[in-house]
């Protein structure tokens, strides 16, 4: 399990992300670039971030034929990330491509630990069914998709808390579970559908968090870090 929870920048602008972080007064943090705010600014973000000294998973959800992703990680290996993802959907083949480009353009001899999404936590058992045809349960589908991560080379994968403890069995401790799909008791769910609280996160067996607007649109951002974080260390 690693320490500090994964806080999802989902901002919009740069102004916005430094003055969230401001907040947290030089405090190192493992921040997560998704689409709006990587889309939206570029490369220039992970410079940033970068100076500040925090560690950061690039969160851009790759799914595409095997040579586009394979070229995209070669490049997107070269930022530095510590972290980065694919989707599981897009196929052994391409989550090996994933792996080769980041073995090819990582630099210092760091290559970015490579994850792949299963079932988005956003997902429902009836939507899967519905939306993508696939008729075994949910966790079946997500552990399926964690074996041919694991076949394909990828470190682990992104699924919710629900699903960790089967795929610590199917492929061992040391494959990387990370789970958003936080929230603590009595918040707002949102548009997840398969949550779990930081303390049921870090007893089920996640590798590691990530956290967005239970602590980005909280109050108070830090105080709400700061509880997620004594639940997930197993303080409170
Ligand atoms: O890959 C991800 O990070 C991801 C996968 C997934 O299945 N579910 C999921 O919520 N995420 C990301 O995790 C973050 C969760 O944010 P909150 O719902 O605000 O806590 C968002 O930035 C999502 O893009």
């Amino acid at each position: 399990m690693e320490k500090e929870p994964i806080i999802a920048l989902d901002f919009p602008s740069w102004e916005q992300t430094e003055q969230f972080l401001a907040l947290f007064d030089q405090e190192q943090l493992y921040v997560k670039v998704g689409m709006e705010l990587y889309l939206q600014n570029g490369p220039f973000i992970i410079e940033r971030l970068k100076e500040m000294n925090h560690r950061i998973f690039l969160d851009l959800k790759l799914h595409d034929i095997p040579n586009t992703v394979h070229q995209a990680m070669k490049g997107l290996a070269s930022l530095g990330v510590d972290m980065i993802n694919v989707h599981a959907a897009g196929g052994v083949q391409m989550m090996a491509a994933a792996r080769a480009g980041l073995d090819e353009g990582s630099i210092n001899g760091k290559r970015p630990v490579l994850l792949a999404v299963t079932q988005l936590t956003s997902t429902s058992e009836e939507a899967m069914q519905a939306d993508q045809l696939i008729s075994v349960p949910l966790h079946k589908s997500v552990l399926h998709y964690a074996k041919k991560a694991e076949e394909a080379g990828c470190d682990g994968v992104v699924c919710s808390v629900l699903e960790a403890s089967a795929i610590r069995d199917a492929c061992g401790e040391s494959f990387y579970k990370v789970t958003p799909g936080i929230r603590l008791k009595d918040g707002n769910v949102d548009d997840q559908q398969r949550i779990a609280d930081p303390r049921e996160a870090r007893e089920i067996g996640s590798t590691m968090i990530v956290v967005g607007r239970p602590i980005t649109k909280a109050d108070d951002p830090v105080a709400a870090y700061h509880q997620v974080k004594a639940l997930w260390e197993g303080r409170s």
